[in-house]
């Protein structure tokens, strides 16, 4: 039996059109299901909690946007016991992208429905004053979480959400920030190294090589090898930075001075001023301290036929 949990109000309403033409294929092949709307904030979370709290498997289909997966990962009791699925109706789609899963919706079902490849997929953890949260994506702190921050109260991306154009308000709130911004110093702890930076402009830790609807911050992260692909960006002037987001979306940002990547199993970012957070583009207010790592369990995905893990 496969559990849809579907957000009706993923780019403002199209999740609800997506599910009618779901609905019609599982009826037509007389698929057994159930189905839950997400009503709020959040509920994704509850929803699952009491689902997956019988510690049974359960095979969930998420149909929703990025910030629907990363609620839905939340409340999975024990994620070795779950497969999940995924039809990504979102505006930024870095799940799917990152995971190389169809963004066409009926051949996103066909390949939950008539699965040639399961992956077995890291989930990170943020940590931060003794509260724990899941990210599947990715967490930062700084300029990009700030950017999330700004997005989810600015009704310009329900405004672009209508012309199918949801993403470009992540590059016009970007660059609204960019110039406000004033970079600060941070102390980034990988796996027990310290490392200071001056003038940074955000810290993120990746478990895909996507975030912010597109832009290719870390491009060899692989969510199977247990460890998280850390990016920090410093020192680096602020027109700099401007023309360094376009290549972002290609990977061609790392031959810029001032990118720094690493690999590691636990970071920890420290910034003497609280700075805007973020798991999976969902805001985490502002923070000073972060702890990132990734659960020893890992989700199993119903994987794209031809995975692009590598
Ligand atoms: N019925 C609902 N009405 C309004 N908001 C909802 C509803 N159900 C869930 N939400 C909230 O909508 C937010 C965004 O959902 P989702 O990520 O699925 O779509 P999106 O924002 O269009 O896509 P993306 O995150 O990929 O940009 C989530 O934070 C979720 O809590």
């Amino acid at each position: 039996m496969y559990t849809f949990i579907t957000n009706p109000n993923a780019r403002s309403g199209l999740g609800l059109t997506r599910w009618h033409q779901v609905e019609a294929v599982l009826k037509e092949q007389k698929i057994p299901y159930q189905v839950y709307f997400t009503k709020y904030q959040n509920h994704a979370t509850k929803l699952v909690q009491e689902l997956t709290s019988d510690l049974e498997r359960h095979t969930i289909i998420v149909l929703g946007g990025d910030g629907t997966i990363n609620e839905v990962i939340n409340g999975i009791t024990s994620l070795d016991k779950v497969t999940l699925g995924y039809i990504p109706i979102g505006s930024s789609n870095d799940f799917a992208r990152g995971t190389g899963l169809p963004t066409d919706p009926v051949k996103a079902l066909q390949n939950i429905l008539t699965p040639s490849n399961y992956e077995h997929l890291n989930i990170g953890v943020l940590e931060y004053e003794q509260k724990r949260r899941r990210f599947a994506v990715s967490s930062g702190i700084g300029f990009d979480a700030g950017v999330c921050h700004e997005v989810m109260v600015s009704r310009l991306k329900i405004l672009l959400n209508r012309f199918r154009l949801g993403k470009l308000s992540y590059a016009a709130v970007a660059l609204h920030r960019l110039f406000t911004l004033k970079p600060s110093s941070m102390t980034v702890v990988l796996d027990g190294q310290t490392h200071h930076f001056e003038q940074v402009f955000f810290a993120t830790g990746m478990n895909l090589r996507y975030e912010g609807g597109g832009f290719k911050f870390c491009p060899h992260a692989d969510y199977q090898d247990d460890r998280l692909n850390i990016i920090v960006i410093s020192k680096i002037s602020k027109w700099k930075v401007l023309a360094l987001l376009p290549t972002a979306f290609f990977g061609l940002h790392t031959r810029f001075k001032g990118v720094n990547l690493f690999t590691c199993r636990e970071a920890q970012f420290i910034s003497p001023v609280p700075l805007p957070v973020h798991a999976d583009g969902e805001p985490v207010f502002l923070k000073r301290t972060l702890r990132l790592f990734c659960e020893p369990d890992k989700l199993r995905l119903i994987g794209a036929p031809t995975p692009k893990r590598l």
